[in-house]
């Protein structure tokens, strides 16, 4: 034990990198977007390395951890992270909220500092022992490559603001283009889903709803179910849609859709995982989550209500090993393991892929993915790719990936210069909808 390696030095980055005009119930996607990637350096000269949603107060968080961090055995890494669980940190910030983890909505940044603190350990013990972290998990590594899914997004029309989106014009035709066009209809959407087939072999989508009216959306599902026939295709409204609505939805979908995504949530007095279990006793259809299910307590609730299918566990939200607990719950339960994303660079992406590489058994849903809105802005040197509709675990010990510290210096350059550091959708759709407001209820264009 004496002469196992010690962090020396734990590095803060938060970086930033382009997106497009990708609405949601939060309002428009800003033309950046924003992570926080820690470093840690060990005594042995290894490098290990996470990825996090960034927010102010998880910078701060992740500074208050720092003196828990350096100086600990890598070794011991349990006993450093049961450290920070039982903080007072933790103490303070441990109700999640009923939302869509847009952060400034969500006061919940405990786990966003612990899951990248927990990755780049994890990176350092994989590299010590010579072993991918998907070994490191209980399960252990199962696989090489996951299937992730086509997240698709209704774009607006970025030349409504004097915001920086990119233009994809110097790009030839197909994603990299197209990614960056209004696509606000249900033939725009086809048209993205088809180009995001040739670049990346999908054979599942996912529509991000509560945009538009209910309707819309559910022709728009439709509409890519008749272009892939073979496809598994479903839509994520946030909650948006009444039970009533979500009833009549998911009866018209049943039998074409795997499963519809957090269809409804809380309303008059009844809570979101009353409303989902309504939802399914009425329909069938199965139902995935990322807005009520987000931590043990929240997903004990959930399971004694029959309320869910599908816990997305995001390893951001969870950190890496306990969303693998949720993949073994999953699979002794009879449920299946899915995954959550946010707009992420290509660490979270090799710790999306560690975890899905350990996800035991052979019930899992396509994991999410917003990386084909961010391919070409990689903060390593060879990012995992997607090919197939798989994502394909990166080889070589830890994480597999290799910081590249010129682009990682560069997106915190961006990041330095942006005037709004936190996330606010409410920004682009307000070039819109003069005023525009959130409101938990209505899709965001439903006004
Ligand atoms: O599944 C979800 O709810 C999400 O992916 C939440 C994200 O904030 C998504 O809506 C987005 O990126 O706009
Ligand atoms: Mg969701």
């Amino acid at each position: 034990m004496s002469d196992s390696p010690v962090i020396k030095s734990m590095r803060i980055v938060p970086v930033a990198g382009y997106d497009s005009m990708l609405l949601n119930i939060g309002g428009a996607h800003n033309c950046y977007f924003t992570r926080i990637i820690v470093i840690l350096t060990d005594s042995a000269g290894h490098t290990g390395v996470g990825e996090t949603p960034c927010h102010a107060s998880t910078l701060q968080l992740l500074e208050q951890f720092r003196p828990l961090i350096e100086g600990s055995s890598l070794l011991r890494l349990n006993a450093t992270l049961s450290q920070l669980f039982s903080s007072e940190a933790r103490q303070q910030q441990t109700s999640h909220t009923n939302d869509i983890h847009i952060p400034q909505m969500n006061p919940e940044k405990f786990y966003n500092a612990a899951a990248a603190i927990e990755a780049a350990l994890l990176d350092l013990q994989g590299k010590l022992f010579n072993l991918p972290v998907a070994d490191l998990l209980a399960s252990g590594k199962q696989r090489d490559r996951i299937p992730v899914l086509g997240y698709l997004f209704y774009i607006a029309d970025r030349k409504r603001t004097n915001m920086h989106y990119q233009s994809g014009e110097h790009e030839q035709d197909g994603w990299f283009r197209l990614r960056h066009e209004t696509a606000m209809d249900s033939d725009a959407v086809v048209r993205l889903a088809e180009a995001a087939v040739e670049q990346y072999g999908f054979r599942d989508f996912k529509l991000k709803g509560g945009v538009q009216a209910g309707e819309v959306e559910v022709a728009t599902v439709e509409a890519l179910l008749a272009r892939f026939p073979e496809a598994r295709v479903t839509v994520d409204p946030n909650a948006s849609w009444s039970l009533e609505e979500a009833i009549r939805f998911g009866k018209q979908l049943a039998g074409k859709v795997p499963y519809l995504e957090d269809p409804c949530g809380a309303e008059q007095g009844y809570s979101g995982r009353e409303t989902l279990a309504e939802f399914r006793r009425a329909t069938g259809v199965p139902v995935a989550t990322n807005m009520i299910a987000n931590d043990w307590r929240q997903l004990h609730h959930a399971l004694q209500l029959n309320a869910i299918d599908i816990p997305l566990a995001d390893p951001h939200f969870w950190t890496m090993r306990n969303a693998n607990v949720v993949a073994q719950l999953c699979n002794e339960w009879g449920l299946t393991t899915g995954c959550h994303s946010n707009n992420h660079f290509d660490i979270s992406l090799a710790m999306v892929a560690h975890l899905g590489a350990a996800a035991p058994g052979d019930r899992q849903t396509a994991f999410d993915t917003h990386w084909i809105w961010q391919d070409g802005q990689q903060l390593t040197r060879q990012p995992p790719q997607i090919r197939d509709g798989y994502l394909e675990l990166p080889p070589g010990p830890g994480l597999g990936i290799e910081l590249d510290m010129d682009r990682i210096e560069q997106a915190h350059a961006i990041y330095n210069a942006l005037p709004d550091k936190n996330r606010n959708d409410a920004l682009g759709m307000q070039f819109l909808i003069d005023n525009w407001r959130y409101d938990a209820k209505r899709p965001s264009l439903v006004r």
